[in-house]
């Protein structure tokens, strides 16, 4: 029967609804989806590009997807190194999208953001909770460490907090491999986190400027203020070549002094390994517990049972298998690491079941857990020296104290839950408490359950006797809850209340994500935030490669998500990472023989580098040292340098050399595994192995002869013959671009040469080429650039104003001098809020991997 007008007139209407809604859809320029991920808000920007809060569709796990230019070689870098790393204070990478242009990783997501941040807002952290981060922190490093490679920019700013406070190394855009070469020479980091001999530009050795920069992170988060750091970078420069950091009795005790001390040794050779500072005093007990959870976890990663032995695992895996999943398609994509799609979605399958996991058998765990505190090694609390002196009784002690706090915990529990105690659950990310997750769900599930046990189990002590079937209490105990809720109404009424974990096991990463912004407007920051300098090899692998097309090529902050401390920094602009080269030195080719466009770009950076160089020179080189001049003379710089950049960016050959399979997300080993020396008959001039594998397409795309730069084609041979050797290794290696300059170039020569006759004579401070010349430029600078400088006597009058014990930065004199009029030094010193950063609960259940 033919549909009535009334009803062609609704299904005309239906049609034409949902048709707009589509057409809606397709003309949308919002980005909504990448692969499998929902993106939900912007949560940061870096010098790649944005960075997004997003939803995998599957699971409903929240990660952080991180984009990047295909151009961007940095992004290379960073996916080859990061997707190595499975470790519980290193943030996973679960995925890899490669799209036309961008590239998409997907990253754990850490809500309590940037060590900086928290920093910025407690001014200086405590030092029992500085030890147990540090740990934290030097544990991933010293993992990282032991898969051969080098992180090269360790800073507040690359380490990140997780929803329990725990800390994650982040962002390996300048990591490189110490495998196939011990000594380095690209300058690159943060100047004020670089060791002294990368300021110097010695060839140095990898482990032992990340081992500086740890020096320079404790400091800070010990001091508040960092040690080297100065409005001008030469003179920051200087003093970190030449002068020893002060330390403040206020602050810092023997132990900390007396690790920091070790870490920033000038002498490289002097500074401790990474486990003797995990076994220093300063780190008792953290440090010593996370080298032995570390080893075992390299331990049984090197031996390559990794993944799908544990129960959960095989149940996982069955499960799948059942669901009508390629189970082989995802073991393979996991054990090689290749970051697709399935692995991710594996990872993240896996990560929701160990948590629901952990919420079917609440009891039990903590039942476990109570058992091991009382018995395990003593925890004792840094200012108790008798625990020191004790372990033994410190430690039972200590444990027996926990669990007393955990009993009060249980009353806290048992308080009516309002909605302020709710947001401040150590189980949610703000993030989550606002948008609304199946992990929401669950943890008031998981709540739910808690009160219900802790009622059962409390309700003879507090004599509640059920009266026609409601539970009511005897005015004694009336009273007794009564007056735990008062003390934590005033608690949380207080204005000091401390963000330290409370009943609720409230955790530091959260609250600053909470209120950044209100914090941030009563206490001004001290310290300042730093841009990586990453010149390095990324050197080679832009077309510009240079120092200064790494500064310009890092966009500014959102700025909505700048907090208003920063928005300051970002105001006076903040001092960038840098990323150099000596040229001398260098066996880095790939600029010079970069494509007609490359060389155009490099030219004209070179001149505007040039002249950047002769100003800097002559203002630093005046004795009244104008900084006025300066000021226009850089601005003027950073106009020139970023047309360069856009001149590199714009280079055709830069596109073109970049073809789509050179992103191929394939298989990943780590350096270690890569370690062509300790294969015994190979020497380091067939370390390029591996590059063949991936680099043949530059080489052509390049125009290299199949025959190397230098008439020199055995090497490549030979490593075509390793390949064949060893064909798992080297299917598995993507090489860094350096390593194609390697290969041309005398590389081969120089580590000889630096292995078999030491290090070559380093130039002296003096002759340091002024930061212009990083970029690669030959020219050195005529005049002794730092002779004239005098450093100032860096002790501070006021310590908790500066951001540095320098004179500091124009901007942080200026707050110094404001805050010495109107606060008085104590109650500064008093208004840091201390917080107890991760228990050893979490730590044991993190590194339960
Ligand atoms: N895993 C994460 N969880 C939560 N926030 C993150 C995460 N990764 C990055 N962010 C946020 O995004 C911002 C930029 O990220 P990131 O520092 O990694 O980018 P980048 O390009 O490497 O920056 P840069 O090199 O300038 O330090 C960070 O400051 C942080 O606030």
């Amino acid at each position: 029967m033919f549909p009535s007008r009334l009803e062609q007139n609704q299904l005309k209407a239906n049609i034409s609804a949902s048709y707009n809604k589509l057409y809606g859809q397709f003309s949308l320029t919002e980005l909504r989806d990448v692969g499998n991920y929902r993106i939900l808000k912007i949560v940061g920007e870096g010098s790649f590009g944005k960075v997004y809060l997003a939803s995998h569709r599957l699971t409903h796990q929240k990660v952080v997807l991180k984009m990047g230019s295909k151009n961007d070689p940095n992004v290379v870098r960073e996916v080859f190194y990061h997707r190595q790393f499975d470790y519980v204070y290193i943030t996973k990478l679960y995925e890899v999208i490669v799209t036309e242009n961008s590239v998409w990783m997907a990253l754990e997501y850490c809500p309590g953001k940037e060590l900086y941040e928290y920093l910025l807002i407690k001014k200086r952290i405590p030092l029992d909770e500085c030890s147990h981060l540090f740990s934290q922190i030097v544990g991933a490093v010293f993992y990282a460490h032991s898969m051969k490679c080098v992180h090269r920019d360790l800073k507040l700013e690359n380490i990140l907090l997780d929803k329990k406070g725990q800390a994650k190394l982040t962002d390996f855009g300048f990591t490189r491999e110490c495998a196939t070469k011990g000594i380095l020479e690209t300058v690159c980091g943060t100047t004020v986190y670089m060791a002294p001999e990368l300021i110097e530009r010695k060839p140095y050795e990898g482990y032992k400027i990340d081992t500086w920069s740890l020096g320079i992170i404790l400091y800070t988060m010990i001091h508040g203020a960092m040690p080297f750091d100065e409005e001008d970078d030469i003179k920051t420069k200087y003093r970190i070549v030449n002068n020893e950091p002060f330390y403040d009795d206020n602050f810092i005790d023997a132990n900390g002094k007396d690790l920091i001390m070790q870490l920033l040794q000038k002498d490289p050779s002097q500074r401790p390994s990474l486990t003797q500072v995990l076994q220093h005093p300063f780190m008792f007990p953290h440090g010593s517990s996370i080298l032995e959870k570390t080893d075992k976890t390299i331990k049984r990663q090197s031996q390559g049972c990794k993944h799908f032995h544990s129960k959960l695992e095989r149940r996982l895996l069955k499960k799948l298998k059942q669901s009508g999943f390629d189970t082989q398609a995802i073991k393979q994509s996991v054990n090689k690491k290749k970051c697709d799609a399935l692995a991710g979605t594996w990872q993240l399958l896996l990560e929701k079941e160990k948590r629901s996991e952990i919420l079917r058998h609440p009891k039990r765990s903590r039942s476990v857990l109570s058992v091991k505190k009382v018995f395990e090694p003593s925890l004792p609390s840094r200012k108790g020296s008798e625990d020191l002196k004790n372990p033994e009784q410190g430690g039972k002690a200590a444990s027996l104290k926990r669990i007393m706090s955990r009993k009060s915990d249980t009353v806290s529990i048992r308080q009516p839950i309002n909605a302020t105690q709710l947001k401040m659950s150590p189980q949610q990310s703000p993030a989550e408490q606002t948008e609304g997750s199946g992990n929401t769900r669950s943890n008031k599930k998981h709540n739910f359950f808690n009160k219900m046990t802790n009622f059962f189990k409390t309700k003879k002590q507090n004599g509640i006797h059920y009266q026609n079937g409601s539970p009511s209490l005897s005015s004694k105990n009336a009273d007794k809850r009564k007056r735990n809720t008062n003390s934590f109404e005033s608690n949380k009424n207080s204005p000091h209340r401390s963000p330290t974990r409370n009943g609720n096991g409230l955790m530091p990463g959260i609250d600053v994500e909470k209120k950044p912004h209100e914090k941030l407007k009563i206490e001004e920051p001290m310290l300042k935030k730093f841009k990586s300098n990453t010149s390095s090899e990324g050197s080679r692998q832009t077309s510009m490669g240079n120092y200064d097309s790494e500064l310009d090529h890092r966009p500014a902050n959102n700025e909505h998500e700048v907090p208003e401390g920063n928005k300051l920094l970002e105001q006076r602009g903040r001092p960038m990472s840098i990323l150099s080269q000596q040229s001398e030195m260098s066996n880095d080719t790939y600029n010079s023989e970069y494509s007609t466009d490359g060389n155009i770009s490099n030219s004209k950076a070179n001149s505007s580098i040039s002249s950047n160089n002769r100003n800097i020179s002559s203002v630093i080189l005046s004795p009244t040292g104008d900084l006025t001049d300066n000021q226009t003379t850089q601005s003027r710089v950073t106009t020139r340098r970023s047309m360069s950049i856009m001149s590199s960016a714009s280079s055709a050959s830069e596109r073109s050399s970049r073809t789509d399979s050179f992103y191929d997300i394939s298989t990943a080993s780590s350096p270690k595994t890569m370690d062509l020396r300790a294969m015994g008959n190979y020497s380091n001039a067939d370390t390029m192995v591996p590059r063949m594998t991936v680099g043949s397409q530059w080489l052509s795309k390049r125009g290299r002869s199949p025959v190397g730069r230098r008439g020199r084609p055995p090497k490549r041979n030979i490593s075509r013959k390793l390949m064949n050797h060893s064909s798992s290794a080297a299917q598995s290696v993507i090489q860094e671009e350096s390593s194609f300059d390697n290969e041309d170039d005398n590389s081969g020569a120089l580590i000889e040469e630096t292995e078999g006759q030491g290090i070559p004579d380093a130039p002296l401070l003096h002759d340091l080429e002024t930061p212009s010349s990083i970029s690669g430029t030959p020219s050195k600078p005529s005049t002794p650039i730092c002779a004239e400088i005098q450093p100032t006597d860096t002790r501070p009058v006021l310590f908790a104003m500066g951001r540095s014990f320098s004179g500091g930065s124009r901007w942080s004199r200026n707050l110094s001098e404001e805050r010495i009029l109107t606060s008085d030094f104590p109650s500064l010193q008093n208004a840091g809020v201390h917080s107890d950063i991760g228990s050893a609960d979490d730590e044991d259940n993190s590194l339960d991997d």
